[in-house]
């Protein structure tokens, strides 16, 4: 298990700050999604929490200090699926998802039967075992994707950070991925993903993170972050809220200016 507390967090790029103030404590057990319009600050968040980015204020992935763990006990502790990754060797899809097991080699080491195992159980949770023998940089968008999120999980860390891992999947797939994010969570991995998808969001996640303008302006349950109200003042837009049993849906229907 793996918890990562966030206080105060800030982050500037280019002289802009563009997370500002972000305090939360992103616990395992519960699928959590991160949310919010372009350029709010969400990738750039995830990217803080690993420590690829420089920032200020406090975070603590298991209350140790980000910057005093070395680049691989983070990598070992929490698996990162980046946005839209591109390709550019042409690895065979089996090589690429091993490359999730580089954060626990010694150097120069090769891999050994445990890291076999886990190759073969990422391949085939995220659905692309068929895929193995393909030359990765031959795939379609959706099977790379889903080939990147079998990279990460292979990594078996207890913990994942998932940019936007629907983005070009079709919706059986994304069906597949949200499923499979809230089996691990629920399992008691800590999951954060950011979605732009609000009913994916609304139905699969535990908890909500809205974020606005780099900063939270709401985190919560779906119910509670989801409001016609936030929506209007977030995104802009207007949207009609249906809820049926559990399932809620979020169908924006204009820009409200
Ligand atoms: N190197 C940089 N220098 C200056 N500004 C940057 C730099 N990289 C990103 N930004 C800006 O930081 C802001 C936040 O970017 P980020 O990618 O975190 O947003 P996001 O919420 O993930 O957006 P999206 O939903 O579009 O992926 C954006 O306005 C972006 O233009």
């Amino acid at each position: 298990m793996v918890t990562i507390a966030l206080d105060g967090v800030g982050v500037s790029l280019g002289r802009r700050p563009v997370v500002r103030d972000v305090s939360a404590v992103l616990t395992p057990g519960a699928l959590v999604g991160i949310i919010g319009p372009n350029g709010a600050g969400k990738s750039t968040l995830l990217r803080a929490m690993l420590g690829l980015i420089a920032s200020t204020g406090s975070i603590r992935i298991d209350d140790v200090p980000l910057s005093h763990m070395a680049r691989g006990a983070v990598a070992r502790k929490v698996a990162y699926l980046p946005q839209g990754q591109t390709l550019h060797w042409p690895l065979t899809v089996e090589r690429l998802v091993a490359l999730g097991r580089l954060p626990h080699l010694a150097p120069m080491s090769r891999l050994g039967d445990a890291d076999a195992v886990a190759v073969e159980r990422a391949l085939k949770r995220a659905g692309v075992a068929d895929l193995r023998e393909r030359i990765a940089t031959d795939l379609s968008g959706g099977e790379r994707a889903r080939v990147l999120l079998a990279r990460a999980l292979a990594v078996e860390a207890p913990g994942l950070l998932a940019d936007e891992p629907l983005a070009a999947l079709d919706p059986g797939h994304q069906i597949d991925v949200m499923e499979l994010l809230r089996a691990e969570a629920r399992g008691g991995s800590l999951v954060v993903t950011v979605l732009h998808d609000l009913t994916m969001a609304a139905r699969y996640c535990d908890r909500l993170v809205l974020i606005d303008a780099g900063t939270i302006v709401a985190d919560g349950t779906p119910r509670e972050v989801l409001t016609p109200e936030r929506l209007r003042a977030v995104y802009g837009i207007t949207a009609t809220i249906e809820r049926h049993g559990e399932t809620t849906m979020i169908v924006p229907t204009a820009r409200a200016y």
